[in-house]
């Protein structure tokens, strides 16, 4: 199979033919951006599977257990009881797709999560997040731990240094060792496409992170300057289009970094839907990251079902 192959020539030649064509790709994120936003229940469903796609983050110096309980708790219950019943989806077990924490925090989720019955994914970052700047070594036990204390997905780095310099059997290599070290877990790999300069790197990036056996490709840490855009991401699906039409093996796309607002958890299922289809609108193809995303989407749902916007106490837990 080509994903747990050698880097090899034909990979090497693929890989050093891309080149990007900047100008489509604007004017096709611009296209997105435009579409008309649905409105009154079409958009309340669209919120809902965005909600169900949320890898619902928490990656702060602060994070303690109770920050973290609370984040599984949220998690688990999303939208408030009586908005869901309001719609009718109150019996729909609706919850976010994974929570997503620091490795040193992955057990404090886990415990969380058994404690209330859930069987919700949790994912770790890991390899020296962000900056992907520790020795190999170290960046391979993080992962190693974080799938100890129960971390079904990883989220791991790149290192920038060998996609900027064009090392890219280098970076093969090293994300090689990262899904073994993953073992059964679930591997998205973080391209920090912030930091890679060029849509023709972050087309490779993503094309190395593929073969080297990624589950998911991710836009970004949410700590560089520059996190998840529409062009970066037209980019990074076609991608995941080629490498499919190619291989045959379906990866998932991950957006993160900056995503706050209700209406653009809407754009970026209008954009799976346009550039990959229906079968990447799920959370086995596509995961929102975000810390404050949950927060805007409850909020419009109260919108929705009682005709005006909710005081602060009225959503505490958002
Ligand atoms: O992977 C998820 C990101 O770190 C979340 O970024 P955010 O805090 O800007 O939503």
């Amino acid at each position: 199979c080509l994903a747990y192959c050698r880097f090899s020539m034909e990979n090497l030649e693929w890989v050093s033919k891309v080149r990007v064509n900047t100008q489509a790709v604007l004017k096709r994120a611009q296209q997105i951006q435009g579409r008309k936003v649905a409105k009154k229940q079409w958009q309340a469903a669209w919120l809902l599977k965005a909600v169900t796609c949320i890898d619902l983050t928490t990656l702060a110096g602060d994070d303690t257990p109770s920050n973290v309980h609370r984040l599984c708790m949220k998690a688990t219950q999303p939208i408030r009881h009586d908005l869901l019943k309001s719609m009718d989806m109150h019996d729909k077990g609706i919850t976010t797709a994974a929570v997503c924490v620091y490795p040193s925090r992955v057990a404090d989720a886990v415990k969380s999560l058994k404690a209330a019955n859930s069987c919700l994914p949790v994912a770790s970052v890991a390899t020296g997040f962000p900056a992907g700047q520790t020795p190999l070594k170290t960046r391979l036990a993080e992962v190693q731990m974080a799938v100890e204390d129960g971390a079904t997905e990883i989220d791991i780095v790149i290192n920038r240094t060998l996609a900027l310099t064009g090392q890219w059997a280098g970076l093969y290599d090293e994300i090689r060792q990262f899904r073994e070290a993953c073992a059964d877990a679930h591997m998205k790999t973080i391209l920090a496409v912030g930091e890679l300069g060029t849509f023709t790197n972050v087309y490779k990036a993503s094309l190395v992170s593929m073969m080297a056996g990624s589950d998911f490709i991710k836009t970004s840490t949410g700590k560089e300057t520059v996190n998840a855009t529409y062009p970066v991401a037209i980019v990074m699906v076609r991608a995941i289009r080629d490498y499919f039409l190619r291989t045959g093996y379906k990866v998932g796309f991950k957006p993160a970094g900056g995503i706050r607002t209700a209406q653009e958890s809407v754009v970026w299922l209008t954009l799976m839907k346009e550039e990959l289809g229906d079968e990447w609108l799920n959370p086995h193809l596509f995961r929102l990251g975000a810390s404050s995303l949950l927060a805007d989407i409850e909020r419009q749902i109260y919108h929705y079902v009682t005709g005006r916007y909710p005081a602060y106490h009225e959503l505490p837990m958002a």
